[in-house]
């Protein structure tokens, strides 16, 4: 194609440098969108395009793009005047000053912007509209006699805008030819629209007849008959130039041209047309000269037109450039809708940045990555789920490929979309759906709704031939649907468009999950949420708290971070509703927003995840719904095992998890002076926090630390050297509570990030959306006030933070465990072999019998030591409960990963897939061992659990 070969930056923007890019893409040159990194897009001018989301802001950010530009040839700039230049992206950067060579003098820098550039509206922000009145083209419209009407925004973001800016970037392509170098292309949307209307402005100028007296008079603007809309019998409009005759009054030839005459002219053909339909008229004029047509919708234009495409294909159409395939091909080469950073990753990968890097961008904003391989199955999935327009060019381009006649009979289906033939509520009988039993023709009904699968049927993950199936097409299909989806296949928004009513007189029975829905399934609660169960642990305060705990889910926290229009604003790529935050960080891997981070503060989430203290007072916690003087580790369990529940556990840790861990030394151990300064910034979201002990040279031991802190020689600072490894929150962390060898033995200090302090992403089995971090401490220094402790006491500080750290692991522990046995309750109950559930057999309920006790013993032994927790000093715990908590947790990981083991065997092939039904126990499975490792290795736990009971053990103790 003409363009190919074609390097086209195009920065994301509103229609007309979107439309400059499509012209450019359509005719074969290669176009990457800038988008920003979190934004949403609803740009639909973007067939065969690709977007990279790339913050310039952020310096790795910037010199991407730099990198990008380097080796462009085109860059389509739709910005105000001086954004380029403040981003340090101007021309001069590429092509070059007089002084200065550029970075790529070879590059077309287009300007695409609505008001002239140098004139007094420059920095104005304008729409079509605008552009069209200052154009002084406005004024010229057809309208009322009163005012002027416009064209959509035809004129002046398409024709002024866009095809002006495109026909420049092929002139300076021209010239680049002979010349060798790129220049600047500046096109305005008001000049250009001027520019256009060169044939109406140059009549004025002239004078011409045809252009004078008052508006709707003029040859052009509805004054003459002959260049007019007329409406038919039928409500329809022909556009005429007439030459015909009626009683009465007759026009003459002479008439077309009399303008005294032109009222009556007008009545006569707008009383002639009315008499018959559009469609009567456009057989009688058709094949004339007389210059009259039909007007038609889209969908009838699509149908004349020889692509026969209801997408409007690129033209002008070049010569040797075949206009069936070729056009076609273009059209369908892309989707409407580009997602923001589904191809950075592909884009920055070609320029040479590897996985590591891309990474670290991502964490530092400066780059976005959507989810592409999910995002292009879903393009899969949704063409023609319902004949939306969004879809169809997926489908077409699918269709394309399969044959020639399929196309022309999907064109049709789809341009005429709009009105569904079904709404959801409408009733069938069994008898009737099973009449639509083919493939074509293809309705089944799952849980008593209608769902009309023809047209899905090709796209259908699982194949055509399950749904062609006699026992499935036509007939009620829920234990063979249920025993192959989850039932969320069924929220997403994709599919539950392809239901097209219900079964008279049945009721649905299967019942979607709600977030914040205490579950019926046995043991996927705590006894003390469950109907008629109760506690000793639970009074009556605290159950208020807690079993209204799922409105602590939904009325606070859980809404702030599921609410539609939040989560659309943190996270902009389309999904359902049941595709929850949390699984799409864990995916996708990038941190928590501030957003969310500044929502969890609203309710001082942050604080209370440090247990029950000082460092509560004066706060309104959860809004009110707890006072701080009452909140103990109850209530903090309760969080910790809410977090838990959201199944992702990567993400889980990325919900600042190393505050948890990072905070207490400071808290318990810091100066007032230090305490002041760090605890609120910290609490407050502001500043982040991570622990950093454990090496590459050690972890569980922690007297083998290398990292080494010396004093300066004026005794004011710590000079730190050393690296620490699988620091969770590291690689965003402000602050790093670190374990050092000093000259008094281990000593734990806080570091803050600054000169001799690098952290970089290390990839571990579970989700980067936690921040684990490789650092490295390089001279690096620290105030002496900043020690935490005594000198060389440091195992006492990290002791003591021990236990608090293990047993927030056991909550988080025993309430995924949880998740697991109502997964595995769930999946035993629906899924069938050997013609009978999963459940009938003896092996199967004898690990779910395995996984029910291991949960519940977890949980109580839980709360036991919670309730001790409550009734000691944290003195009297490090002493008395270090041993238990210890046992504590290494029981509940060695449980957790039996329990995974268990659930894999369950699940089959399914437990080890990372989407469908065992996504949740594949993903309990693959992070387990990070839970069996974290503050402690299980069996270094045990060990130091039974020596702390060989010291208790009475002198005089005998058989
Ligand atoms: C509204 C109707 C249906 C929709 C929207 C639908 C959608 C899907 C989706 C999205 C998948 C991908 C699986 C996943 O990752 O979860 C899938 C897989 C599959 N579907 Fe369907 N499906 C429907 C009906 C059916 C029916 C009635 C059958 C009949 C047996 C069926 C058989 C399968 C099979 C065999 C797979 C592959 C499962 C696997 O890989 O484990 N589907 N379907």
């Amino acid at each position: 194609m003409a363009l190919s070969g074609l390097k086209v930056i195009e920065f994301a923007g509103l229609a007309p440098g979107p439309f400059a890019g499509l012209i450019l893409a359509d005719n074969g040159a290669s176009v990457i969108r800038i988008d920003r990194p979190g934004a949403s897009s609803s740009d639909i001018l973007c067939r065969g395009k690709k977007s990279a989301a790339i913050n310039p802001k952020i310096p790795s950010g910037k010199a991407a793009l730099i990198k990008l530009l380097a080796s462009a040839d085109v860059l389509i700039d739709p910005f105000r005047p001086g954004v380029m230049e403040r981003l340090g992206l101007g021309p001069e950067v590429f092509l070059g000053t007089g002084n200065s060579p550029g970075l790529n003098e070879k590059l077309i820098y287009a300007r695409m912007i609505g008001f002239p550039r140098a004139g007094p509206h420059k920095d104005m922000a304008g729409h079509d509209i605008n552009y069209l009145a200052l154009s002084g083209v406005l004024s010229l419209l057809p309208g009322t006699t009163d005012k002027p009407s416009f064209p959509i925004n035809l004129l002046a973001d398409f024709a002024g805008g866009g095809l002006t800016c495109a026909m420049g970037i092929l002139l300076a392509l021209v010239e680049r030819g002979k010349s060798g170098r790129g220049q600047v292309v500046d096109a305005d949307m008001v000049s250009g629209s001027r520019y256009l209307s060169s044939f109406p402005l140059l009549g004025q100028v002239s004078q011409s007849t045809h252009m004078l007296g008052p508006r709707g008079s003029r040859l052009l603007d509805g004054g003459a008959p002959f260049y007019n809309i007329y409406t038919c019998q039928d409500g329809q409009w022909m556009q005429y130039r007439p030459d015909s005759s009626l009683d009465g009054w007759v026009p003459t030839p002479d008439t077309q041209f009399d303008r005294d005459e032109w009222p009556k002219l007008k009545e006569y053909l707008t009383k002639g047309f009315a008499t018959q339909s559009r469609d009567y008229w456009a057989k009688v004029f058709h094949g004339t000269d007389a210059c009259a047509v039909p007007v038609l919708t889209p969908e009838e234009a699509a149908q004349l037109d020889l692509s026969r495409s209801p997408l409007p294909v690129p033209h002008p159409r070049i010569i040797n450039q075949s206009q069936g395939s070729e056009i076609l091909k273009s059209v369908g080469s892309g989707s409407l809708a580009l997602q923001p950073g589904q191809h950075t990753r592909e884009i920055l990968t070609e320029l040479g940045l590897d996985n590591a890097q891309l990474e670290e961008m991502v964490r530092d904003g400066a780059i976005g990555i959507s989810k592409a391989r999910e995002i292009a199955e879903g393009n899969q999935m949704d063409f023609l789920s319902a004949g939306f327009i969004v879809n169809f060019e997926d489908a077409f381009r699918h269709f394309f490929r399969i044959s020639h006649a399929i196309r022309v009979q999907l064109i049709t289906i789809t341009a005429s979309k709009i009105p569904p033939k079904y709404t959801m509520s409408k009733q069938f009988t069994f008898e009737e759906v099973a009449k639509h039993n083919k493939p074509g023709d293809l309705w089944i009904v799952i849980d008593a709704k209608v769902y009309d699968l023809s047209k899905f049927q090709n796209l259908h993950p699982g194949g055509v031939s399950v749904l062609s199936d006699e026992e499935i097409a036509g007939q009620d299909a829920t234990e063979a649907f249920f025993a192959l989806h989850r039932h969320e296949v069924l929220e997403k928004p994709q599919y539950k468009r392809l239901q097209i009513g219900v079964i008279a007189g049945e009721q649905s029975i299967v019942k979607a999950p709600v977030p914040g829905e205490i579950s019926k399934v046995p043991y996927a609660e705590p006894s003390w949420l469950v109907d008629g169960f109760h506690s000793p642990y639970f009074t009556e305060v605290r159950a208020t708290i807690t079993t209204e705990n799922s409105k602590w889910r939904c009325a606070s926290l859980w809404t702030s971070i599921y609410t539609p229009k939040l989560r659309h604003a943190l996270h902009p790529y389309p999904h359902d509703s049941t595709h929850t935050f949390s699984q799409i960080k864990e995916e996708d891997g990038t941190r928590i927003s501030q957003e969310l981070v500044d929502k969890m503060t609203a309710l001082n989430f942050h604080a209370m995840r440090l247990g029950p203290g000082k460092h509560l007072k004066g706060l309104t916690l959860m809004n009110g719904i707890v006072k701080p003087e009452e909140f103990d580790y109850f209530h903090e369990l309760i969080i910790n095992q809410e977090i838990a529940r959201c199944g992702a556990r990567g993400y889980g840790d990325g919900l600042l998890s190393g505050k948890v861990i990072g905070l207490p030394p400071v808290l318990n151990f810091g100066s007032e002076e230090l305490k002041a300064r760090v605890i609120p910034e910290v609490l407050q979201g502001k500043k982040f926090i991570c622990l950093a002990i454990s090496e590459a040279h050690a972890g569980s031991d922690v007297m083998g630390l290398q990292t080494t802190a010396v004093k300066s020689e004026d005794g004011k600072e710590w000079i730190i050297n050393g690296t620490k490894k699988w620091i969770t929150n590291g690689t965003f962390a402000d602050y790093f509570t670190v374990g050092c060898k000093t000259e008094d033995g281990f000593t734990v200090i806080l570091v803050e990030r600054g000169e001799g302090v690098e952290t970089k992403a290390i990839k571990t089995s579970y989700s980067s959306s936690a921040g684990t971090a490789y650092i490295t401490f390089d001279n690096a220094r620290a105030p002496i006030g900043n020690t935490l402790g005594e000198e060389g006491g440091g195992i006492f500080v990290m002791l003591s933070n021990f236990n608090h750290e293990r047993w927030v692991m056991c909550c988080s522990s025993a309430r995924a465990q949880r998740a697991i046995v109502e997964e595995c309750l769930k999946w035993s109950a629906q899924r069938k072999a050997f013609g009978k559930p999963l459940n009938s057999l003896a092996i199967i309920r004898a690990k779910l019998a395995a996984m029910i006790s291991r949960a519940e013993s977890t949980q109580n032994w839980l709360e036991n030591i919670t309730y001790q927790m409550c009734n000691m000093s944290y003195k009297q715990q490090a002493g008395k409960l270090a041993g238990q908590i210890a046992f504590l947790k290494a029981y509940s990981t060695s449980c957790g990963q039996e329990t995974a083991k268990d659930a894999v065997q369950i699940f089959g092939g399914r437990g080890i897939t990372r989407t469908g039904m065992g996504r949740f126990i594949e993903h309990y499975h693959r992070t387990i061992a990070f839970d069996a490792l974290l503050g402690g290795a299980e069996d270094v736990l045990r060990d130091l659990g039974v020596r702390q009971a060989l010291r208790g053990m009475p002198k005089d103790a005998r058989l």
